[in-house]
């Protein structure tokens, strides 16, 4: 890869490219890698914006596929030199199996290494989750950790389930070889919760704030803090990553590194604000309006009415057992590891991150 600098020599795939962070992943690649080739797009379905990128100087190629299907992922990736693997099922609210779940998020990843594997790919980037770490289903804390900060790590939930699953075989396969001999390095990236333009869970509490009359009405004490990072950031360090990956292989190699930047740390439901807030929304409460023991009783009634309503509907409300305990643990991350590692700083201030993203909830189906 060396010898390519500053000429179009590289060839690049983003699998779960059309999703929330895969398309911001595909643009900043567009913008901020001069030598792309070559874009290889993977994904279960492919969006109509993808047409506009292909007038530009890069080749992009559009490719429908699923990553449970071996043989699909390894034609995609034969070729490529760096593959970046956001696919991924997110699913915190019971719209899918547990085994689709896993069969996506880890069966997908093992096609994803074993295709590199295969096909002499070198450098494989995971989007990984905070959720690897926690909140653990004790509830316990995580303030200002680190990548070293020890916590214990227990999952239940399928979804947090197989992401440190799929992150344990990505961090395994680094120096395995690849076809023509060389080694396979691989890195994973830890967002936490991702906001910004596309953000569809921003979607859906910006909609409920209109259809209650431009209110919504705290559920979580303001004490409890969260760490969130805006997709844009997400997305220069996965190119920054696939950049540096190679002449760090030593030290980047089998790493983590969560992905933060400069957003305040807030409740899940302050932070949202931040954005609503400018739309017209307003936060009701300065202190939970429900009781905690109530919501607990919601969060099972919920989690009851899904297990009985599965033969007939689709029950998969935002409040549940889980999403509750997320909601209700401090989560907060300050790190500079991928600072110190490969030099990873802001692309966008946090200004700008509020900025791009109450632009974009204004131009929100609905909004006033
Ligand atoms: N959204 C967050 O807050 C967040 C936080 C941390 C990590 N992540 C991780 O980031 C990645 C992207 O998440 P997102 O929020 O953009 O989700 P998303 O659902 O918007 O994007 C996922 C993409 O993967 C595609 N996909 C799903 N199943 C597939 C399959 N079988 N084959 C091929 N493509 C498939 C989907 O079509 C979609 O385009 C995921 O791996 C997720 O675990 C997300
Ligand atoms: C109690 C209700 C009023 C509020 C419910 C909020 C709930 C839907 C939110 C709270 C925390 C959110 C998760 C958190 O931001 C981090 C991640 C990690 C990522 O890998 C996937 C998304 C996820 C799980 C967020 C989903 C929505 C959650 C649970």
């Amino acid at each position: 890869m060396a010898d390519s600098a500053q000429t179009q020599e590289l060839v690049y795939l983003v699998t779960g490219g059309c999703g929330f962070l895969g398309e911001h992943v595909v643009r900043m690649l567009l913008q901020q890698e001069p030598r792309l080739r070559e874009l290889r797009i993977f994904d279960l379905h492919l969006g109509p914006w993808l047409e506009e990128l292909k007038t530009g100087p890069v080749q992009v190629t559009a490719i429908q596929g699923d990553v449970t299907q071996a043989h699909e992922v390894a034609a995609a990736v034969a070729g490529a030199h760096v593959v970046i693997h956001t696919a991924g099922l997110v699913d915190v609210f019971g719209k899918t199996s547990p085994e689709t779940i896993h069969e996506v998020n880890v069966q997908g990843t093992q096609n994803v290494i074993e295709a590199c594997v295969q096909t002499g790919t070198r450098f494989l980037i995971y989007t990984s989750s905070m959720e690897v770490v926690g909140p653990n289903i004790k509830g316990q804390p995580f303030y200002r950790g680190n990548e070293n900060t020890h916590y214990e790590a227990i999952h239940r939930h399928p979804y947090p389930c197989s992401k440190a699953l799929a992150e344990r075989l990505v961090l395994e396969a680094n120096g395995r070889e690849v076809l023509g001999g060389l080694p396979l390095v691989t890195c994973a990236l830890r967002p936490t919760g991702i906001y910004g333009e596309g953000h569809q869970i921003m979607r859906d509490f910006y909609h409920q704030g209109l259809r209650l009359g431009g209110r919504l009405f705290r559920a979580i004490p303001a004490s409890v803090e969260h760490g969130r990072v805006y997709v844009g950031n997400v997305a220069w360090m996965h190119v920054l990553v696939a950049r540096e990956l190679e002449h760090r292989a030593a030290l980047m190699g089998g790493q983590v590194y969560f992905c933060y930047d400069n957003s305040p740390y807030k409740s899940y439901e302050d932070f949202n604000m931040e954005f609503l807030g400018p739309c017209g929304l307003r936060l009701v409460g300065t202190r939970p309006l429900i009781p905690y023991w109530l919501l607990v009783l919601l969060a099972a009634l919920n989690a009851l009415l899904q297990w009985l309503l599965r033969p007939l509907l689709l029950y998969a409300p935002l409040l549940n057992p889980y999403t509750l305990a997320m909601a209700n643990t401090t989560f907060t991350v300050s790190t500079d590891k991928a600072r110190r590692h490969f030099g990873y700083e802001p692309l966008f201030s946090w200004e700008e991150s509020r900025t791009r993203t109450i632009r974009w909830v204004q131009t929100v189906e609905g909004s006033a």
